[in-house]
């Protein structure tokens, strides 16, 4: 069997619908990873994996490109069953993005991007055009980063090459695990953003494992909502999750999220203020009247204090604590 890009391809560009049929993983040792998992995910959509740690997220996606043999259940890539093909074949067709990226540390930005086109004998210059094309895409200048070595590059740009990487061979699909995890919080929401604009390009297949609510409610068409043995609790867009939680398990899995998401729009007003000390608080972190509560709150965490002052226009006008903050995103949650 040849999985070919217009397999199942009904959506996206070269992409294939991605099939679970109660697929079930037991590994020697006995532990059950997945019981029994069955989901699909269409051609073109992002369907991110979320769920406590050793939940089996990472064992599910694993089993799509078969670095994990599932012990049951049927795996189809549009309409064809990956779990008769050559793995090594089937790897090559399936883009695999991972948490520090894994590029080859000896090999230039270039070389690295290459990887699989080599591996299925392309002819150099249709491998050096492609090379070209996906640093571009992914937003680095060729001429100025394709020459570098891995370590010369920032962890964001690293964390690019990866998915330039992955996206070498125009895969029917894209599998990553936790891919932006390992860079900071600024950066990270960037690479989502600039991910987003490429996905609305290329429109692959991708299933995304992640830790992160919010970026699973940013980057998902779909969330599947996972517990521990590979349960499906919930697998519904971003909207259902967090509106409308399907148990209780959803409903406290984003409830403790949202608390904190509410607090960012919750702002500090006057009715939660104590009354200055009298030196008005000059030694305190100040946060602004009308700012929120979030805010306020990383200022209190930042600097160790146990109060913030308030200002308005620059002057001090009352006392905030942090329990009062705690208040807001517990009253509100
Ligand atoms: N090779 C292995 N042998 C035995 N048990 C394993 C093996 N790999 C994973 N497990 C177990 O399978 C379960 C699922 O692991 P998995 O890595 O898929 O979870 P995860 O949801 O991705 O976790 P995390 O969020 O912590 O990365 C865990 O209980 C884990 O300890």
């Amino acid at each position: 069997m040849d999985v070919t890009p217009e397999a199942g391809g009904d959506a996206g560009h070269g992409a294939a619908s991605i099939t679970l049929e109660g697929i079930r993983k037991r590994y020697p040792d006995g532990t059950e990873a997945v019981r029994e998992l069955s989901l699909e995910v269409k051609a073109g959509e992002l369907a991110v994996l979320i769920g406590p740690s050793g939940c089996g997220k990472s064992t599910v996606l694993r089993m799509i490109n078969r670095l994990i043999e599932p012990t049951d259940g049927r795996i189809l890539l549009g309409d064809d069953d990956v779990t008769r093909v050559d793995p090594v074949g089937l790897r090559r067709r399936i883009g695999y993005v991972i948490q520090n990226v894994g590029l080859f540390p000896h090999q230039t930005v270039s070389a690295n991007v290459a990887t699989v086109p080599g591996l299925l004998g392309w002819p150099r210059d249709r491998t050096r055009r492609r090379v070209d094309e996906l640093l571009e895409l992914v937003g680095l200048d060729p001429a100025q980063f394709g020459r570098r070595y891995p370590h010369e590059l920032s962890g964001g740009q690293r964390q690019r090459v990866g998915v330039a990487r992955a996206l070498a061979a125009d895969p029917v699909v894209l599998l990553m695990d936790e891919p932006f995890s390992a860079v900071d919080p600024i950066v990270r929401t960037r690479l989502q953003e600039e991910f987003l604009r490429l996905q609305a390009e290329v429109r692959k297949t991708i299933v995304l494992v992640t830790h992160d609510l919010d970026e699973a409610v940013r980057l998902g068409d779909r969330i599947a909502v996972l517990s521990q043995g590979g349960h499906l609790e919930q697998y519904d867009t971003p909207a259902a999750i967090l509106g409308t939680p399907a148990s209780p398990f959803v409903r406290e899995f984003v409830g403790a999220d949202r608390g904190i998401r509410r607090l960012a729009v919750t702002p500090v007003t006057r009715e939660v203020l104590d009354p200055l000390p009298a030196d008005g608080g000059a030694e305190l972190p100040a946060v602004p009247l009308g700012g929120s509560a979030y805010d306020a709150l990383g200022a209190l965490l930042t600097s160790a204090a146990e109060h913030a002052v308030v200002t308005e226009d620059g002057q001090p006008v009352g006392l905030l604590s942090r329990e009062r903050v705690l208040g807001l995103g517990a009253t509100v949650g």
